[in-house]
């Protein structure tokens, strides 16, 4: 199994305070690598190194490597901007831009020089069949974003996401503001695109990982703890602090 990306020896500091801590991680190219852990362990932190988001904040110094193909996405000479076309990000809160339907699709890819109609026509129909929202909404491309249901919208980020065509989705919390049915169609979205992307995900459901994960690393106070396959992890755990995590006897 070839790794997509490779994370050797991170360490994070937000001024003077260490939130991650010589952090080393494969992640596996066409699996779903969850990423589990008690609030405030450093999870979103880790994430946001994945695609140099932490750049955006200030006071953070980040050492360690990343590496996406083999080459380090922090080393001298690499172009963030293409960098997070290749490495996509999708939030906890759905965050449509206050647009149509179709231009919100149409917006990354009008970013990066395309103005065809028929070609952006082509993307945003692809775009919408992936994240399977294609039927919901193919007679009102032209609506307001906004006016879709939260499930809806969070898979219009996704959209967003794969009209740029990524190797690798960030997924942060995606479904933790969505409704069950809603969960289901991201969890079941999330295994279909494996087979063309890479995921990573951070989420606060347990069950969750175990549903649709291949590969759970755990964090706890910024470093972390275990990583294995999900079913290994889950019913065979090696610390006593993931068992800990898992049965539920602190989170
Ligand atoms: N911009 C920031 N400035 C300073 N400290 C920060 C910043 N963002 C996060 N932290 C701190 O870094 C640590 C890790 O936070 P992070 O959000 O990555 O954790 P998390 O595991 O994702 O938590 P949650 O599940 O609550 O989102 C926390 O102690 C947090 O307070």
């Amino acid at each position: 199994m070839k790794d997509k990306m490779k994370v050797e020896k991170l360490n994070l500091f937000y001024g003077s305070i260490q939130a991650l801590k010589d952090i080393n991680l494969d992640i596996k190219e066409h699996r779903i690598t969850a990423l589990i852990g008690p609030s405030g362990c450093g999870k979103s932190t880790f994430l946001r190194s994945l695609n140099r988001m932490n750049d955006l904040i200030e006071g953070v110094n980040i050492k360690g490597k990343v590496l996406l193909d083999g080459r380090d996405i922090y080393s001298n000479g690499i172009d963030v901007v293409n960098l997070r076309k290749r490495v996509g990000m999708v939030f906890q809160k759905p965050n449509p831009f206050p647009m149509s339907i179709y231009d919100n699709i149409a917006y990354g890819p009008r970013v990066h020089g395309i103005k065809n109609r028929r070609i952006l026509d082509d993307i945003v129909e692809r775009s919408l069949k992936d994240a399977a929202l294609w039927e919901e909404v193919k007679d009102r491309l032209k609506n307001s974003a906004l006016g879709l249901s939260g499930g809806q919208q969070q898979r219009l980020c996704i959209a967003r996401v794969l009209a740029v065509e990524p190797e690798v989705i960030l997924l942060d919390e995606p479904c933790s503001a969505l409704d069950p049915i809603s969960t289901l169609k991201i969890e079941e979205l999330m295994v279909e695109l494996k087979k063309e992307y890479t995921i990573v995900i951070v989420t606060h459901n347990m069950q969750q990982a175990g549903r649709i994960s291949d590969y759970t690393a755990f964090f706890l106070n910024g470093e972390v703890v275990e990583v294995g396959l999900t079913e290994e992890m889950f019913y065979n755990p090696r610390d006593r602090r993931t068992e800990d995590y898992i049965t539920g006897r602190f989170g």
